[in-house]
């Protein structure tokens, strides 16, 4: 099982690269990979498990995370209106964004940046999503909140954007034009 020790930490160049387009259809690897990615993040939702693994929770998991630079990533969360999210995703895509931004007040943290990185992360508020799901279907998802900044937090380490980049360097709780709160 994933733990810990598998999470690449910030300053690995991994994190800083452009993750390879996983060729479809998936390898039985690739697929148990994704697998592993999802389960890691339903244990360290489970307090028990958590425990006794240490793991940090986490909602969502791209695998750059834990060294493979492929555009692969895992979801596993509820929004804020308790709507159910559980997704390995092959090729995730953005294929529309609204021009409103939202971001969460208490900001972003990250399982492979292991300090405190203050300041609002704006991101669009409705995006679009086009992806191959783990039973190899395609799959196009519109999503809008919290469950968007979630998939765009993922998608960004795809693409060697880690959520602090975001962050205003002049003044990190800057809150810019057409950007409501999420929460
Ligand atoms: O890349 C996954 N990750 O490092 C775990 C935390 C994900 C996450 C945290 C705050 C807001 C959106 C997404
Ligand atoms: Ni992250």
């Amino acid at each position: 099982m994933l733990t810990m020790k598998d999470i690449v930490r910030e300053g690995d160049p991994v994190l800083r690269n452009m993750a390879e387009e996983v060729e479809l259809p998936p390898t039985e690897e690739e697929i148990a990979t994704l697998h592993e990615m999802l389960t890691f993040l339903k244990n360290s939702q489970d307090e028990e498990i958590a425990e006794k693994y240490e793991l940090r929770a986490g909602v969502g998991l791209a695998a750059p995370q834990i060294g493979l630079p492929k555009r692969m990533i895992a979801v596993h969360f509820q929004d804020f209106d308790e709507k159910e999210y559980s997704y390995g995703l092959f090729n995730p895509k953005i294929i529309s964004h609204s021009v409103a931004k939202t971001y969460l007040t208490g900001g972003e943290g990250c399982l492979s940046v292991d300090r405190e990185v203050p300041g609002y992360v704006p991101r669009y508020n409705k995006i679009t999503v086009k992806a191959t799901d783990l039973n190899k279907n395609e799959v196009k998802l519109k999503l809008k909140g919290y469950a968007a900044i979630v998939f765009q937090h993922e998608i960004d380490h795809l693409n060697g954007v880690m959520f602090y980049d975001h962050i205003s360097q002049e003044d990190p709780f800057l809150i810019p034009d057409n950007t409501v709160a999420c929460d």
